[in-house]
């Protein structure tokens, strides 16, 4: 993909689906019995690989772009698959259902991508084995491939070292299949969609600051779910619309779930001109409008418990700082480097191919703004997000930019370019 200087961006958008909620709608649809139906479904890839999973496990899924049916058989109805499943490039597959395989009465092995197969799994096989899971990293490294022996589970309590929706969940969901009440308790709260959806189809869950606890049901109800428009990916657009000069942009209908919208606070405390409309609040996870205009930034400090709240947008935050006036510091985000990428050390890489001057920490990185930035040919390592944030460095820097492996954002943001190209009036 090659970029260059647009003349602004203008326009509303809707932005896709939740990446996280619809993967989750379409597990928990497949354990409920009945039908659930779900409106504004995320067809990327990851999420395609999680609907690919179910089926494989005997659910019969419908999918007509981003309408989804999923034709649950019940908590205890998946069955054994003919194959090893294919998680693809999605952390988030590849650990809730690794919660839920655990309880299961078959085996199974997972596999993902290169870079999937690279990621820690011990996190969760730690936890899971502690209820009870036989559950082994194949090459003995703590990655996937995965094989699970599904085994009945015992209720724990587990003390999670990190802030991870991932972990949590994959507990809970083990917790759906355990002999009593299973309880996580992490050190600051993560993005909680499994605890709200699980609420919606029938399960008895309770969530008291940073510990959420899952009573095992008898059955699960099936539910509709409209899924909202996934902030990650508004985040690129916010981005986009503050800095680039000449432009005002809308996004219809963002989540803006509060244990997801630390980007909002970091857009107010850099100066952004940015206003919430049409806020509604009817489904458990509210939803806005989010109208940006081009802004004079200023650099500010992220860290601490708003870290879980933007892990995903931190490196288009850091984009944001590169045009901001002063320094921006960014802490407490170590678990950036167990990513798709190392999004520490591949956003600082390229930010100062670009001209920026950013400097990577154990925890974070530093960006001092104000530099104009210069195209430069861009690596990224199949990150997704990585992809689209220096594509908006693209549209705002002196000559062309090249993205290697652009395709990638299909795993996310599959009409992204498209958008992109929209609000450009290209
Ligand atoms: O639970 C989820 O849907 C997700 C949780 C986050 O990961 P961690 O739980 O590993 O922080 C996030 O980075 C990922 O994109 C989606
Ligand atoms: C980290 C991400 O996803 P996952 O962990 O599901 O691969 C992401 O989408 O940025």
């Amino acid at each position: 993909m090659k970029l260059r200087k647009v003349k602004g961006l203008n326009g509303t958008i809707a932005i896709p689906g939740d990446k996280s909620i619809s993967h989750r709608a379409v597990m928990f649809g497949s354990l409920a019995k009945g039908t659930t139906h779900i409106t504004n479904f995320l067809s990327g890839a990851d999420c395609l690989a999680t609907i690919d999973c179910f089926r494989a496990m005997g659910v019969e899924i419908e999918q007509d772009g981003t309408e989804v049916i999923v034709h649950g058989n019940g908590l205890h109805g998946l069955k054994k698959p003919e194959k090893q499943l294919d998680v693809g490039n999605s952390g988030t597959t590849t650990r809730l259902i690794s919660g839920i395989l655990s309880g299961q009465d078959f085996d199974v092995t997972l596999s993902g991508d290169e870079s999937l197969n690279k990621r820690p799994m011990g996190r969760i096989m730690k936890p899971l084995s502690t209820m009870g899971a036989d559950i082994q990293s194949v090459n003995g490294d703590g990655c996937a491939p995965l094989k699970i022996i599904g085994k009945p589970l015992k209720a724990v309590h587990y003390d999670s070292p990190v802030a991870s929706a991932q972990v949590k969940s994959a507990v809970l969901l083990a917790g759906l299949y355990a002999d009593g009440k299973t309880s996580v308790t992490e050190p600051a709260l993560s993005r909680n969609h499994t605890e709200l959806m699980l609420q919606s189809f029938g399960v008895q869950v309770s969530s008291q600051g940073t510990t959420a606890e899952v009573t095992p049901p008898a059955e699960m109800t099936a539910a509709d779910i409209v899924v909202p428009g996934d902030i990650s990916s508004a985040a690129f657009f916010i981005a986009a619309g503050l800095v680039t000069p000449d432009s005002c942009i809308t996004l219809k209908q963002v989540g803006i779930n509060p244990t997801r919208n630390g980007i909002l606070k970091v857009c107010e405390a850099m100066g952004a001109d940015l206003v919430l409309s049409n806020v509604k609040d009817d489904s458990g996870e509210p939803t806005a409008d989010i109208t940006v205009k081009t802004s004079n930034l200023k650099g500010t400090e992220v860290g601490g418990d708003l870290i879980p709240a933007l892990i995903d947008e931190i490196p288009v935050i850091a984009l944001m700082a590169a045009f901001a006036q002063g320094e921006t510091v960014i802490r407490d985000a170590a678990e950036l480097k167990v990513k798709e990428s190392n999004r520490i050390d591949l956003t600082v890489d390229n930010l100062v191919k670009m001209g920026v001057d950013a400097e990577a920490t154990e925890d974070g990185m530093i960006i001092r703004g104000g530099n104009p930035l210069k195209g430069a040919s861009i690596h990224c390592r199949y990150d997704h997000r990585i992809a689209m944030t220096f594509s908006i460095a693209g549209i705002n820097a002196d000559g062309e930019t090249v993205i290697e492996d652009a395709e990638c954002v299909d795993v996310s943001y599959p009409t992204f370019y498209e958008q992109l190209q929209m609000l450009s009036g290209q």
